[in-house]
């Protein structure tokens, strides 16, 4: 396997009302390229703060140490086109006043330079792909007419209608119930396949970062805690913390089963 993004020391510190709040620090990690990668950690472990890094769209008032380097790459990858993102609210990356069809057309238009007919072409192969039931009438609606996991579909669609290299999924299944989190799950995995793309699948659920990638990264406090192969990560944990991550989801899986035998026996 080839290396794709290789970090090294990073560090991150944002500056807030005169204070300074550090959000990386010291991370080294390389990213392989045509891996699942989990990121996992609790809310305010740095995640989304890493992901911005990679794709080069951190605050500019942010003070930034460390190295990124891309060793295929010739220049930065550029975001919105060589890395793709989704993130958990698709309301936020969709225009609530522009066609679900003209805002993945819009994508193809401006990193391929396709001319509209193509672009809405490649639109409407976009929805099928993404599984959204009726791609021609899709195309002409507006993203309130649509539930919230075929929103995450479009923004999905439209996040890798450039054919980015990286697909980043900043907690992207969060807002969805269980069900529809699981089949935006297993889209994720299958456009990742079928397009050969890096996955950063950013989480703070352990579980559902195990069904998907096959290493898992886990932060804590802006700083990276271990990173291995899912299988060893969830099954010989070496940091105390991962333990009590895996421990929390244990706890919680039990209890409905305790109650059960306790209601049969
Ligand atoms: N633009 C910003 N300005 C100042 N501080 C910030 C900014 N963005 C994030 N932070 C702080 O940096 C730290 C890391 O935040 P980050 O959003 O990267 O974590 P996270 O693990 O993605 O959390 P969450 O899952 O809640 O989004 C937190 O303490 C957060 O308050």
């Amino acid at each position: 396997m080839t290396v794709l993004a290789s970090i090294r020391d990073l560090t991150v510190t944002y500056r807030r009302d005169g204070s300074e709040v550090a959000a990386l620090k010291d991370v080294s990690f390389d990213i392989m390229a045509g891996e699942r990668l989990a990121i996992i950690g609790e809310s305010g472990s740095g995640k989304s703060t890493l992901a911005l890094a990679i794709a080069g769209l951190l605050p500019a008032s942010s003070l930034v140490g460390g190295r990124l380097e891309w060793p295929g790459h010739g220049q930065p990858p550029l975001g919105g086109r060589d890395i793709g993102f989704v993130f958990q609210d698709p309301s936020a990356s969709l225009d609530p006043v522009m066609t679900v069809g003209k805002q993945i057309a819009e994508v193809a238009r401006t990193h391929l330079g396709l001319a509209w007919p193509q672009a809405y072409a490649k639109a409407r192969t976009l929805l099928q792909r993404v599984h959204l039931p009726d791609p021609d009438s899709a195309l002409r609606a507006f993203p309130h007419q649509l539930s919230g996991g075929q929103k995450q579909r479009v923004a999905i669609a439209a996040a890798i209608a450039a054919g980015p290299k990286l697909l980043i999924a900043d907690e992207a299944t969060s807002a969805l119930d269980t069900i529809v989190q699981a089949e935006i799950v297993a889209l994720i995995r299958r456009l990742a396949a079928e397009d050969g793309m890096t996955l950063l699948f950013i989480s703070h659920d352990i579980a559902l970062a195990a069904e998907l990638a096959e290493r898992i990264a886990v932060f804590r406090h802006g700083q990276l805690v271990e990173l291995g192969a899912t299988a060893r990560i969830v099954g010989a944990p070496t940091q105390t913390y991962t333990r009590a991550l895996l421990d929390a989801h244990i706890g919680l899986d039990a209890e409905p089963l305790l109650n059960r035998s306790e209601l049969h026996g």
